[in-house]
């Protein structure tokens, strides 16, 4: 076992031992309260530029199997967990140990995930470092840009358009800022074509789709200035669309709305959202640190139609009038319970019946 540390924006430090790769890492310190789904949860393109903290004790129990990636690689910048288990599962084809080393990102394991969570919760998310030395880390901490300066979508977004499936079926155009492929596979499976096109090709999008997904991603949705356009367009277009956490943060600036920092942000498979529109409670799937000034949807043409009953944030959006709909949660839950997968059965309606 070889000692790695922790240490944070606020001068503290966490003593653990190396898993993974053998270098360091810097980022935004989050935790998720998620206890499955580790795999899903470090290849979610979202949580680029962060570390990501698992405050379930026992990671690693179930291995890791590429079906269940949200995207080709591990994602976050590095990981901290209490127990690094082994692997015991017929679908496995690594430890948790080996996969990490072999696509270059360290982990810290021992670690009192109790006391930082509780920290994270109290002070508010920061930046941290991951080295195999104190004065190491806080060194590679001094040096590194903060994560709310950073447009991570252009690490995660492709470089090329990916289409999936059948020529002749309706095509939904993702505007992809690092889309989760269960997002991808949700659509598929509802009998569309889907094309992914890099999000600052956007407007090529709304030519050529039938649909658009605004899809989740990583950082600062204030940054991305050069997607401020789509929501006009998709208004003037009267295009059917849905967003998703990113996504809809994006429609949210469109529409002359504010997004603020959260002070922890919420990332869990089993967040409460209250449907204002249905009078339903959802159990549902969270990875967001920032979220929608409620106050500032006032006259904008949306309403608010479901919430976070715990903190009230804003959990959708939708247009009085035009089929555009958001969600701040994840309706792909992957991980996580299927409440809200008949978010993409109401898209699929609102494109179909959008063509007749
Ligand atoms: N999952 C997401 O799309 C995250 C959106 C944004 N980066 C946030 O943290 O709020």
């Amino acid at each position: 076992m070889r000692a790695r540390y922790l240490v944070l924006q606020d001068g503290s430090a966490y003593h653990g031992y190396a898993f993974g790769a053998d270098n360091e890492a810097v980022g935004e310190v989050v935790f998720t309260t998620a206890n499955v789904g580790y795999p899903e949860s470090l290849t979610d393109p979202s949580y680029k530029g962060q570390i990501l903290v698992f405050t379930s004790p026992l990671i690693g129990n179930y291995g890791v199997s590429p079906e269940q990636w949200e995207s080709d690689s591990i994602q976050v910048n590095g990981a901290v967990i209490f127990d690094l288990t082994m692997p015991s599962h017929y679908t496995s084809i690594m430890s948790l140990n080996e996969w990490f080393r072999r696509e270059g990102v360290p982990g810290i394991y021992r670690v009192d995930t109790r006391a930082l969570t509780i920290k994270l919760r109290e002070v508010g998310v920061m930046m941290g470092a991951i080295a195999d030395s104190i004065d190491g880390a806080f060194r590679i901490l001094r040096d590194a840009p903060r994560y709310d300066d950073i447009d991570f979508t252009r690490l995660v977004a492709p470089k090329n358009v990916i289409s999936y499936g059948d020529d002749d079926s309706p095509c939904i155009g993702i505007i992809d800022c690092g889309v989760k492929m269960s997002i991808v596979r949700n659509l598929l499976r509802r009998g569309f074509r889907v094309v992914r096109y890099p999000c600052h090709m956007w407007k090529n999008a709304l030519n050529d789709c039938d649909g658009i997904l605004l899809s989740n991603g990583p950082g600062n949705p204030n940054l991305l200035t050069h997607l401020s356009d789509v929501v006009t367009d998709i208004i003037r277009d009267r295009k059917p669309t849905l967003g998703i956490c990113l996504g809809h943060q994006v429609i949210a600036l469109g529409i002359g709305a504010r997004i603020q920092k959260m002070r922890y942000g919420h990332r869990a498979i089993n967040k409460p959202v209250l449907d204002l529109i249905r009078n339903r409670v959802y159990i549902t799937t969270h990875n967001h640190g920032y979220a929608v000034d409620p106050q500032s949807i006032k006259g904008t043409g949306f309403r608010i139609w479901a919430v976070q009953p715990d903190d009230n944030t804003v959990e959708g959006l939708m247009h009085e009038r035009l089929p555009i709909l958001t969600t701040q949660f994840h309706p792909e839950s992957k991980p996580g319970p299927l409440d809200t997968t008949w978010i993409f059965d109401e898209f699929a309606k609102m494109v179909t019946n959008h063509g007749h």
